[in-house]
Formats: structure tokens, sequence, C-alpha cells
């Protein structure tokens, strides 16, 4: 069980009020890589990263395919910040640390938030190297009381009973399937309900067949806890790999493999976000000069 840490408001302000310090970048996309998933943050033009190591407040990504570097940069000429790593509960950190880096994004003037990952395909219809885009979400750890929301409330960063009906906001998901219409791809992508588990191992036969049966289409080990800050318009998609349903299938799920399916699909992945950002609607505050 993990103990529950309180991250006060200036801590948040502190990360934040630094990264504004080291870049004049004033972003309002904020895009998440899932595993394998990273390159996504090598196209934004005049870029300024930083290791995650050098910012002040900023947890640690142990994970391999998660490469732990916060970069800003301009796609399709908006200003966003791409996450190339996540943090997740199984690494250690308490569940408040695997969203700091959300609510800092609020703090920088984000209002648009992008997340892509890894999940292992449930439903019958979704093959590995499939795309879901997320449009409902199981939170089983948030179900049993691990939820980063627990404690005392910061009505800064939302109500203390947020809806969770309309997390993902439906306009984004209708522009992603007209932009995979678009770019060829609509026979791979489609729909789904996300559910996380704690890991870090991966789920057992009996565990998969359950969750399949409770109309969960894809399972991973991350993501929604990123949608609990109801201030953003969220955008969700999953690079589908395998799972064992089976006692028959002799092959097993492992990292690697989800990774190299993360590189198959991550151009795609990358060309759907990108015509999407593009798409969007936003007031830029974008300014290129980077901080020396
Ligand atoms: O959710 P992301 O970070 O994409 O990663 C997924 O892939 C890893 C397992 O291979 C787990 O971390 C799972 O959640
Ligand atoms: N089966 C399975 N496959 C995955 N691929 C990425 N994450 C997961 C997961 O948690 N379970």
């Amino acid at each position: 069980m993990h103990s529950k840490e309180e991250i006060s408001h200036d801590e948040y302000q502190k990360t934040a009020d630094w990264l504004m310090s080291q870049t004049k970048h004033r972003p309002q996309v904020a895009i998440i890589c899932g595993s394998g998933l990273g390159m996504l943050a090598d196209t934004l033009k005049c870029q300024d990263s930083f290791a995650y190591s050098d910012i002040p407040g900023f947890p640690q990504s142990t994970v391999q395919g998660h490469a732990g570097r916060l970069v800003f940069g301009e796609l399709k000429g908006k200003t966003c910040v791409c996450m190339q790593g996540r943090f997740h509960m199984y690494e250690g950190h308490s569940l408040c640390k695997t969203t700091f880096p959300v609510r800092v994004f609020k703090l920088l003037g984000v209002d648009t938030l992008i997340v892509t990952n890894a999940a292992g395909s449930l439903a019958d219809g979704l093959q590995p190297g499939d795309i879901m885009v997320i449009k409902d979400h199981v939170n089983f750890p948030g179900m049993g009381g691990l939820n980063p929301l627990t404690g005392p409330n910061d009505d800064k960063f939302g109500p203390r009973f947020p809806a969770m009906s309309g997390c993902y906001d439906k306009g984004l998901r209708c522009v992603a399937m007209e932009v995979a219409k678009q770019l060829g791809v609509a026979n791979i992508m489609q729909e789904g309900v996300y559910a996380m588990v704690g890991g870090p191992n991966f789920e057992s036969i009996a565990e998969a067949r359950l969750l399949h049966r409770l109309g969960v289409d894809a399972v991973g080990k991350t993501t929604h806890t990123h949608t609990l800050t109801p201030f953003l318009h969220v955008y969700e998609t999953t690079s589908v790999t395998h799972v064992v349903k089976s006692y028959e299938d002799s092959e097993s799920v492992n990292h690697d493999g989800v990774l190299e399916v993360g590189r198959l699909r991550s151009h795609t992945v990358q060309q759907l976000v990108t015509e999407l950002i593009s798409r969007m609607e936003i007031n830029n505050n974008t300014t290129t000069d980077n901080v020396a």
C-alpha cells in the first residue's frame, strides 16, 4: 500500500516557476508519451529540453522506453510540452507524484492534455498493433482507495468530487476518428474502455478473462490517473499489444514486445497527434526565442 504523500500548491508552483524561468515557451497543449512512443517529442521545433533529474521537484523515470525528458517546442504552430517518459505507481511513486507534472502543466497554462500509452488488448476485435482511442476508463486502484485526489482538496486544481462522465473530450475523439480516415488508418483504430491495474506483473489469464467480462477493452498500468485532473480537455490513445487470454496460448507478453509494438505504431500515433494538434482551435501564446 502506498502511503499518501501531500504536495502543496507552492511545490507545484515552484516547479512551474523554474520551468518558466528556463524557457520562453508557454504551452497550451501537453503530450504524455507512453511506452515506446517517446519519439513524438523529437518532432517538436525550436526545442528546449530538460532532463527530469534537473527539474526541481520532478520524479524520475525508471522504466525502459521512458527517456525521462521534458521537451518544449512547436508543433503545427502550437506551443507544446511533451513528456518523454511518465511515472507509474509500480515504480514506487506515490499517486500524486505520478500526476505531479499534470498539475505543473496547468500552472504553465496548458488546457489540453494528449496521452498515449501501451496496453494489452482484451476485446475480440482489437488486434496487437491496433490503436484504441480511450472513451472511458475503469480505475481499479481508485475504486480500492488508491487515488491521487485523496487527501485535502486543492480547489485551484478542481472540485472535491469531480464527475468522470465526460473526461475524454468527445470533440477531440471525433476529430481523431476523422483524422484516422484521412490518414488511411481508420481500419486499425477504434474507441474503447481502458482499465488501469497496479502491476508491475502482467495480468494472469483469469484476470484477463475477468476484465474482458467486465467490459474492459484494453488493460495497462497507467494513464487514467492523469485524467483525474478535471480542468483539462483530454484525449488518450492506446497502442494495443498482446494479452494472454487462453491456457492454450503459447505466447507470453513481455515489455520488449510492448516496446516493439510501440515502435511499430509510433509513426502512425505521431501523425495522428500532429494532425489533431494542427486542427485544434486554441489561442497560442507562442514564443520561439529560446532562453540561452
Ligand atoms: O502505460 P505505458 O507507460 O505506456 O506502459 C505500459 O507498458 C508497460 C508494460 O510493458 C507498463 O508500464 C504499461 O502501463
Ligand atoms: N497484457 C498487458 N499488455 C500490456 N501492454 C502494455 N501494458 C500492458 C499490460 O498492462 N498488460
